[in-house]
């Protein structure tokens, strides 16, 4: 009954170019931005596309594409205008000139997630080319790689968010490059995860004197058929190392004893006693929780496929917190056995140290303020761990 074919005003005159290379698109915009974001090419003074966000109305329209010229807006040229001005103005009628006649679909697309580690405020970011097309996340978000075409800036969406566009995030390489350039220490993201629900294995690292022990005790108490632990044995010969005179440094010793596969070594009365990994394995052969407390520089080579390792960092309170509640405890290596102000401080720089430079290996921080407390969140931490899904390093899943 009605012809709908779309009414389109004439071509400008002034375009002095072939009418099958234009394309005249009308988009009615709503609340939603149109998710593209344009330059101004320096040599030409072209107003061109930079790129479409993955997810966002031009994107879904399939009408736009990045290298795509503006000529016009609104019946407005774009010739004097600010690129700025033109984002911002209420468009309905976007005048393109294509960079190509044949734009190629986008038909393979490998999902890949990544875990933050580090805030990202785009409004704060003077590096961003557009801060309202940035996506702000926090340290541990998991974000959803939507397009990784440019270099410097990655298109992402927040893990479970109902929004379709994408947002922009400053590319991996680009942030280690940031951070090496601004002596932060730690990397840009997680490698690729996956939701993945399986654990088997638990430990908790932490800073001498902030109660490992205590919660590695409770746990075992409150299932003993569930959790189990290691227990440290001396190298026999040949590897007794009290033999070797030239090892007196624990880095020469650390190199031996990691060749030996040693999660973790130390002295007591000139014999080194070690853990190995063969002794985990022996508890998770029981199928058994196996509880361990290593130093963080272990971590990596028990975050592997097979001990598939929770970590969790059990840290102490603030200072005022720490008098509090350590009145009556045997803290290291004070005199008098009671925790000295020196041993408190040294817990919180050590935790501290450990915090800022493996804090992107550890899945959950727990404080270590009121006892009660921190056991009862432990615990619940395991459960959640252990019954629910999970997100793991995609070389896991390989196994
Ligand atoms: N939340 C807490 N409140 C009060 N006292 C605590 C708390 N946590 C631990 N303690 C006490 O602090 C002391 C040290 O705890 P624990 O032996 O568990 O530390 P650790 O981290 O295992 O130390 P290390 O690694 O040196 O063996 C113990 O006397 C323990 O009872």
């Amino acid at each position: 009954q009605k012809r709908y074919d779309p009414e389109l005003p004439p071509l400008p005159e002034y375009l002095n170019i072939e009418q099958s290379s234009v394309k005249i698109i009308r988009l009615v915009k709503n609340k939603e931005p149109l998710g593209a974001t344009i330059r101004r090419d320096d040599e030409t003074g072209a107003i061109i596309v930079a790129r479409i966000m993955r997810g966002g109305a031009a994107d879904r329209s399939g009408l736009i594409h990045s290298g795509d010229e503006v000529k016009e807006v609104n019946g407005i040229p774009v010739d004097d205008k600010k690129p700025e001005d033109i984002i911002h103005s209420a468009s309905i009628t976007n005048l393109f000139l294509p960079s190509c006649l044949f734009c190629l679909p986008c038909c393979w697309f490998v999902q890949v997630f990544l875990r933050a580690l580090f805030d990202y405020d785009p409004r704060n970011d003077s590096a961003i080319p557009c801060k309202e097309a940035g996506l702000g996340f926090k340290k541990g978000s998991i974000l959803q790689i939507m397009s990784q075409e440019d270099a410097t800036w990655w298109q992402a969406k927040l893990d479970g968010d109902a929004n379709p566009r994408a947002g922009l995030i400053p590319s991996k390489q680009f942030q280690e490059r940031i951070f090496k350039e601004t002596d932060i220490f730690s990397a840009g993201f997680a490698e690729h995860l996956w939701d993945v629900s399986v654990f088997f294995f638990f430990f908790c690292p932490g800073p001498s004197g902030v109660g490992m022990n205590e919660l590695k005790r409770k746990l075992l108490i409150s299932d003993p058929q569930h959790f189990g632990v290691t227990i440290p044995h001396s190298p026999s010969p040949p590897w007794n190392f009290t033999s070797f005179p030239y090892v007196v440094q624990l880095f020469s010793c650390r190199v031996v004893l990691s060749h030996l596969r040693f999660v973790e070594y130390g002295e007591y009365k000139g014999n080194y006693y070690g853990t190995s990994l063969d002794t985990l394995r022996g508890v998770l052969t029981k199928k058994k929780v196996c509880l361990l407390d290593v130093q963080p520089h272990a971590i990596k080579l028990l975050r592997t496929a097979e001990f598939k390792p929770f970590v969790v960092f059990v840290k102490p309170p603030k200072l005022e917190r720490l008098r509090e509640t350590r009145k009556n405890a045997k803290i290291i290596s004070s005199k008098d056995d009671k925790g000295s102000e020196e041993d408190f401080q040294e817990m919180l720089n050590t935790a501290e140290m450990m915090e800022s430079q493996y804090g992107h290996l550890f899945e959950k921080v727990i404080v270590n303020d009121d006892l009660t407390t921190a056991f009862s969140e432990l615990q619940s931490a395991l459960k959640r761990v252990e019954t629910g899904t999970h997100w793991v390093p995609v070389s896991w899943t390989h196994s």
